[in-house]
């Protein structure tokens, strides 16, 4: 076993997470989201910064995420820049793994700096990004968690998923807070499992 993290949070991988733990996430997590807008307006959109302002879902999220892959032993975790490298840091820490940042419109600056690319689907702003990983983060062997904190068309997960393939790394699945996706075909093929599911919010 993996020795523990000294700064690993109270659901530690050895202490597995307990379910009441998790729906007290889930309870704060629903508390301090916010929709802004009204529904019909253009602009409608989630705010999830209130997650970043309370304390107890920062030392608790990355266990309860964690949690959702209980039984997968990652390797590493890797997260797309913002949100997802957020989440991602905290649940590598509590899982005592390191973490594999994925940076959209990547500019390698050098020929020494290997990079794996891939261009995502339209995404959930009809974006068609270029996602990058530098190839050193990726071993062959890795198990790879994907953390994220909101799934909606599923093109930017599908994107570091297309990534972890070009390394050789296994791709375990997707962690994310909220479960927005509309095909459930997706939903199987990458392997997401969810906090909440957009319905819950
Ligand atoms: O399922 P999809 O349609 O691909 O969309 C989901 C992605 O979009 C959001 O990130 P965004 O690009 O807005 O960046 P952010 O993390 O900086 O907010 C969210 O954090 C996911 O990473």
């Amino acid at each position: 076993m993996r020795a523990r993290h000294p700064l690993r949070g109270q659901c530690a991988r050895s202490v597995p997470c307990k379910d009441a733990q998790v729906d007290d996430i889930r309870s704060r997590l629903r508390s301090t989201f916010q929709w802004i807008g009204d529904r019909t307006d253009a602009g409608f959109r989630a705010d999830v910064t209130g997650w970043w302002r309370d304390a107890t879902i920062l030392g608790e999220i990355g266990a309860g995420l964690a949690a959702l892959f209980g039984d997968a032993d990652p390797t590493v975790v890797m997260g797309t820049q913002s949100r997802g490298s957020i989440l991602g840091v905290l649940t590598a820490l509590h899982l005592g793994v390191g973490f594999a940042e994925v940076r959209k419109e990547p500019s390698p600056s050098a020929d020494s700096d290997a990079w794996w690319t891939t261009a995502t689907a339209p995404d959930y702003r009809d974006r068609h990004l270029d996602l990058g990983l530098r190839r050193s983060r990726l071993r062959s062997g890795d198990r790879v968690l994907f953390v994220d904190d909101w799934i909606d068309t599923g093109a930017q997960a599908s994107a570091c998923r297309r990534l972890v393939d070009l390394s050789g790394a296994s791709w375990l699945g997707g962690a994310v807070v909220v479960d927005g996706l509309g095909e459930p075909a997706l939903r199987r093929r990458l392997t997401i499992r969810s906090l909440l599911h957009i319905r819950d919010l």
